[in-house]
């Protein structure tokens, strides 16, 4: 965003008032108070996006360490581009975190729900009760008119049953509304994402909610970013479905890898020649391991779920078929595994290159890269792991692998070598210079991002999903 179209709280009321702003704003009361519950990946980033935009902001959490660590100026994550901001925002002072979440709730004018909605553990279904519980406290806390915000993906009909939670809770004589406001950023990509998104959905506002979060929202919106207002339901679902349509364009990629491996076909030239096609697009067709993370796994589960509750029972059928091909391809390479080291990995030593779901974050939530290097273990490999920024992250949920800090070492001795996450590094990584440190150079390319005729020539045998053998 450029410093002209940068915030809404810091242009004058003429610029408010010109840019079809609420009355009340370009009258000139003071910048709104954003209150932030949850400071994790989505939460500190829509935190000091706020800030960025020009409000006075406060990031609660019940995490104590987060919430240190932030007051601190240190992101508890990887997310390229965070540190900067939040440490530009503490010390303008728009920027303020706190463990105090009843101070908070008394402090803003608007407060945003970020908070986990994780799988539970006993069923496909999301566990609400850290939406329930921070909207329960803010509401009770409220001293002064409020508008509760919802951004965590919630399934449909969350936001219908807080409503009446927050109003049984809300102090005699305080108006309170309650709408969705879901949120489409990428980790990796976060503050961009943030800053400028694709969209801008609001669900179930009022009119005086909607010009709130179009004062919210002023730097994006003069950039030209839509707005789709619409009700609870569709708010809510606009966000599971988007998820839910790139995972079924990742499992259909895979799905027809495999016919390209049986039939002697290329997947990546077949992505590249799909992606020509505008109606298709090339984003979201990079065969290989699948989907992982704290966000596409669980909300097409979740949205499984809801579905059957709905009686919608061909959507959850759809989304069965998309989550089994994709945790399919986690046993495609561990069989290309056992193969590479001809039929048995016990004892023999292996390379993985990727801990992280995804490149550009060490967020190791349901990564199937580590995924595989555990089912290797478990099947008595010895397993070493590089990645460029998951290793702590991988170390804590992972203890029993070991970890290499260059690829190099990772790669010493080893009887075969597998590349799990899409890191550039990895593509671009010299064969030549990697072969020789090995005990047998082979190499299994469970992201279709290294070049194969590179890799054989520089003396690798080369096995690649999707892709014809040599
Ligand atoms: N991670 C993403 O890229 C992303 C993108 C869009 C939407 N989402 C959605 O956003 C939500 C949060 O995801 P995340 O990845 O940031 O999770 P996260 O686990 O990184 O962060 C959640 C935070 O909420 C805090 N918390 C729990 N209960 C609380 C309470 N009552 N009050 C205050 N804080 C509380 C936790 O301590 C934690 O720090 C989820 O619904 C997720 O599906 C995530
Ligand atoms: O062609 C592709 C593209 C991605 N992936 C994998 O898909 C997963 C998810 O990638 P991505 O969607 O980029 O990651 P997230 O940061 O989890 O973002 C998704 O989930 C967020 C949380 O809901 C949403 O806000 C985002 O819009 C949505 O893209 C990763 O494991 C990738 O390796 C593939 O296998 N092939």
């Amino acid at each position: 965003m450029n410093d002209a179209s940068l915030s809404a709280a810091t242009m004058s009321a003429e610029g408010l008032a010109s840019a079809g702003l609420p009355a009340e704003a370009a009258a000139g009361r003071g910048p709104l108070k954003i209150a932030v519950y949850g400071t994790g990946y989505l939460g500190a980033t829509h935190a000091v996006a706020m800030a960025e935009l020009g409000f006075e902001v406060l990031g609660a959490d019940v995490d104590q360490a987060k919430v240190d660590a932030l007051a601190a100026g240190k992101v508890p994550f990887f997310e390229p581009g965070l540190d900067p901001l939040l440490e530009k925002h503490l010390a303008t002072g728009r920027l303020r975190f706190t463990t105090d979440l009843t101070s908070a709730a008394a402090w803003g004018d608007v407060h945003f729900i970020c908070v986990g909605t994780p799988q539970m553990k006993t069923s496909h279904a999301a566990n609400l009760s850290y939406v329930e519980s921070a909207a329960t406290t803010i509401a009770k806390n409220l001293t002064k008119d409020a508008l509760i915000v919802g951004k965590s993906t919630v399934p449909v009909g969350t936001a219908a049953r807080l409503r009446e939670l927050v109003a049984a809770q809300a102090p005699a004589g305080v108006s309170l509304e309650l709408v969705w406001n879901p949120e489409f950023l990428r980790e990796g990509k976060a503050v961009d994402d943030t800053l400028h998104p694709d969209r801008i959905v609001l669900g179930g506002t009022s009119e005086r909610a909607e010009a709130t979060l179009r004062e919210v929202y002023a730097g994006p919106i003069a950039e030209g970013t839509p707005v789709v207002v619409t009700d609870l339901p569709t708010a809510e679902l606009v966000k599971v479905s988007a998820n839910a349509f790139l995972a079924t364009k990742i499992s259909f990629i895979n799905a027809i890898s495999t016919v390209c491996e049986a039939a002697g076909a290329d997947v990546t030239v077949l992505a590249d020649a799909l992606g020509h096609d505008v109606r298709i697009g090339r984003q979201f067709l990079n065969a290989g391991l699948g989907f992982g993370g704290g966000c596409l796994p669980k909300d097409i589960r979740a949205l499984m779920h809801r579905a059957n509750e709905l009686g919608a029972y061909r959507a959850s059928a759809l989304l069965q078929q998309v989550d089994e091909i994709n945790m399919g391809q986690r046993e495609r390479v561990l069989d290309m595994a056992v193969e590479a080291c001809g039929g048995s990995v016990l004892n023999r030593r292996i390379g993985v290159l990727g801990a992280a779901f995804k490149p550009d974050t060490d967020d190791v939530r349901d990564s199937p890269a580590l995924n595989v290097a555990a089912a290797l273990h478990l099947r008595g490999a010895q397993v070493t792991v590089f990645d460029p920024e998951a290793g702590d992250t991988a170390r804590r949920s992972f203890p029993t692998l070991s970890y290499a800090t260059s690829i190099e070492e990772a790669v010493e001795g080893t009887d075969a070598v597998l590349v799990l996450t899409e890191w550039d590094q990895f593509a671009t990584a010299d064969a030549d210079k990697l072969a020789p440190l090995t005990a047998t150079p082979r190499v299994v390319d469970a992201r279709g991002k290294l070049d194969p005729a590179r890799w054989r020539a520089a003396g690798w045998e080369f096995a690649g999903l999707g892709r014809p053998a040599a």
